[in-house]
């Protein structure tokens, strides 16, 4: 089994946005991926509308549809938002946790703080009583404490937060502490029947050691393949980065 690539395509959107015209267009970027083997699409629906708009959910649910393929919606627990992903209707949603002044999403959900438990157990709730067969992934750390909270909520993964393994790696620095939490969230989550996904600033380099330690079923990587798209193509840019992942088999 060769884990799964979910591409990521906020950041053609956040190219459009920089100038209010209706390119590039992300249904576009969303085919190109399909066609050149990306396993799901992902967007996020930020509060703010920063890059996706309500209308790109749309769009971009057409395309995955027709592909066949799974659309991932990331989203914070925020009532229009919600009621969005229930029109939606998508095969998997992630919760993600938004902050206004963030440049982009800086950690998982506080699953530690009551109030905020309570919220995510609700949209958990409606979410999974309003979208048919929908599974759903919390954006979190590889902490211990935060996974066994996880495992009293009914999701169906868990999408490690990579962003710090991320930096590490691309300073040079040892990434072994990160490896060891991986292997032992992946092994906690596992015992409780949760998938584990990675995601957040991964690159064609930084993700090779997660391959090589067979951690995660699931990566989605979306702002390392826009920018590298830009002078290699984003076909070529994902065919490459699929090789990478085909020659990782799972098992
Ligand atoms: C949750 C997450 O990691 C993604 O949404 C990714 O960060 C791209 O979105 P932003 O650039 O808006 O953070
Ligand atoms: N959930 C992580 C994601 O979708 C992609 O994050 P990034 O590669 O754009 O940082």
């Amino acid at each position: 089994m060769i884990p799964r690539l979910g591409i990521n395509i906020d950041h053609v959107a956040t190219l459009r946005q920089a100038r209010g015209e209706d390119y590039p267009s992300v249904v576009d970027a969303a085919q190109v991926s399909l066609l050149n083997g990306a396993d799901q699409i992902t967007i996020h629906l930020r509060e703010d509308r920063r890059h996706i708009q309500d209308t790109d959910v749309e769009t971009v649910r057409l395309v995955t549809k027709r592909f066949g393929k799974p659309l991932n919606l990331e989203m914070g627990v925020n009532p229009e938002i919600v009621e969005i992903a229930i029109a939606s209707g998508p095969e998997w949603i992630c919760l993600v946790p938004e902050k206004r002044q963030e440049k982009t999403t800086e950690g998982g959900l506080d699953l530690l703080d009551d109030a905020n438990f309570i919220r995510i157990e609700e949209a958990v709730k409606k979410l999974k009583s309003s979208i048919k067969d929908v599974k759903i992934s919390l954006f979190l750390e590889a902490k211990i404490e935060v996974l066994i909270r996880a495992t009293q909520l009914n999701i169906d993964a868990v999408e490690i937060h990579t962003g710090e393994y991320a930096r590490v790696f691309s300073n040079g620095d040892d990434i072994g502490r990160f490896i060891e939490q991986y292997k032992a969230a992946k092994e906690f989550l596992t015992n409780n029947k949760i998938a584990t996904h990675a995601g957040h600033g991964l690159t064609d380099e930084s993700v090779v050691p997660l391959l090589e330690h067979k951690i995660f079923e699931e990566y989605n990587i979306g702002h390392w393949i826009i920018c590298h798209a830009l002078f290699n193509g984003l076909s070529n840019t994902i065919k490459s980065l699929k090789s990478v992942f085909d020659s990782h088999p799972l098992k």
